[in-house]
């Protein structure tokens, strides 16, 4: 559906050139929830941007459903752009229109009739859960509502592709949960083909099927999300999926831990016991689970475990390399007292 192609994007500044994206290829499949993970300054808002040619690639292609959108030009590109909408971190609604003029602003711009605009935009708002709000303006909307406008709006003349730019970061968690699950849903009944940038994790295990972590303008990773959490090949994602993978050991408990904390990722439900039992008969050290759980990621589990080790300093050493080649992702997370 989206083939990125060689796209380089470098910015001239006052400084010098500035790579934002650097030689990426990459291919987005029709219908599936594609998220690009970085931190900021990683290039995700540059590739986003040259996805509609919001900015010029420096040389590289971008080919949308079969059609090369670096090589068009005035109205055929203004045309491709219809099949690609976009959605924004701070929304960017017009404040002085009304909920329905901004979306039917988006419609009067394709060239639709007012008799149309109106049906069009009723359905909208049902989609986003908003027809109670059509004619009071963004001012008297809570954000979670403005974003549902800006979705109604940017799904306005039937695109095939929904580019989210950083979509819930001004979002709180259970604002973001909701417009999430609305993306999802959008994505199911619609097949539309979302792309979404994030420096938030867990939007990536929360809805999408597939993902890439960008780095210095590089994708570094990329795969299905599932198992890029089962089985992170790079520093960067281990840290990005360590920041998802919550414990809660009461402070007092950890306060108390004299051992090496050490915090577990296995794939499936069940793994992890296996293998801590193989290692604690393995090595001569004593093992206390202080937390475990199962994340389900894309509906399929991953077991978590934070466990105190306690022993020799070098038989802890090799019961970690151990661990480091049946777990997923072993994280030393305290030291103890
Ligand atoms: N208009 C611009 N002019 C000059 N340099 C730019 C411009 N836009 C981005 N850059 C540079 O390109 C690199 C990538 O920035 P980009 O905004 O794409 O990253 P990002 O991952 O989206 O980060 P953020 O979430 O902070 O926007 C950075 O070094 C940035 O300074």
């Amino acid at each position: 559906m989206i083939q990125i192609q060689n796209l380089t994007k470098t910015y001239m500044t006052k400084r010098g050139a500035v790579t934002g994206v650097d030689n990426v290829t990459m291919d987005i499949k029709k219908g599936e929830i594609f998220g690009i993970v970085g931190y900021s300054g990683a290039g995700k808002s540059s590739l986003i941007r040259c996805i509609n040619l919001l900015e010029r690639p420096t040389s590289g292609n971008i080919i949308v459903d079969g059609k090369d959108l670096t090589s068009l030009k005035g109205g055929e590109l203004r045309k491709a752009r219809l099949k690609i909408g976009m959605i924004f971190q701070h929304f960017s609604l017009i404040s002085q229109k009304t909920v329905y003029n901004n979306i039917a602003f988006a419609l009067r711009a394709a060239g639709m009739n007012a008799r149309d605009i109106d049906v069009r935009v009723s359905e909208l708002l049902e989609m986003v859960g908003l027809a109670e709000k059509r004619n009071v303006y963004p001012a008297q909307l809570s954000g979670g509502q403005k974003q549902r406008v800006g979705i109604a709006r940017a799904l306005a003349n039937n695109p095939d592709v929904l580019l989210c730019d950083e979509a819930t970061s001004a979002l709180d968690p259970n604002t973001t949960l909701s417009i999430l699950h609305l993306l999802k849903d959008i994505n199911r009944k619609l097949n539309i083909t979302i792309v979404l940038i994030t420096h938030e994790m867990n939007v990536v295990k929360e809805i999408c099927d597939r993902m890439a972590i960008m780095q210095g303008g590089v994708v570094i990773e990329e795969g299905q999300v599932y198992d890029i959490f089962a089985d992170p090949q790079q520093e960067l994602t281990k840290e990005f999926i360590s920041s998802v993978v919550s414990f809660n050991v009461p402070e007092q408990i950890l306060s108390e831990t004299e051992g090496l904390l050490v915090k577990l990722l296995f794939k499936g439900a069940m793994a992890g016991e296996g293998v801590v039992s193989d290692m604690l008969q393995k090595y001569q050290i004593k093992g206390n689970f202080l937390h475990g759980s199962i994340e389900y990621i894309q509906e399929r589990p991953l077991g978590i475990f934070i466990m105190e080790l306690k022993g020799e300093k070098a038989t802890i050493a090799e019961a970690l390399k151990y661990l480091e080649s049946r777990a997923t992702l072993v994280e030393v997370v305290g030291n103890g007292n």
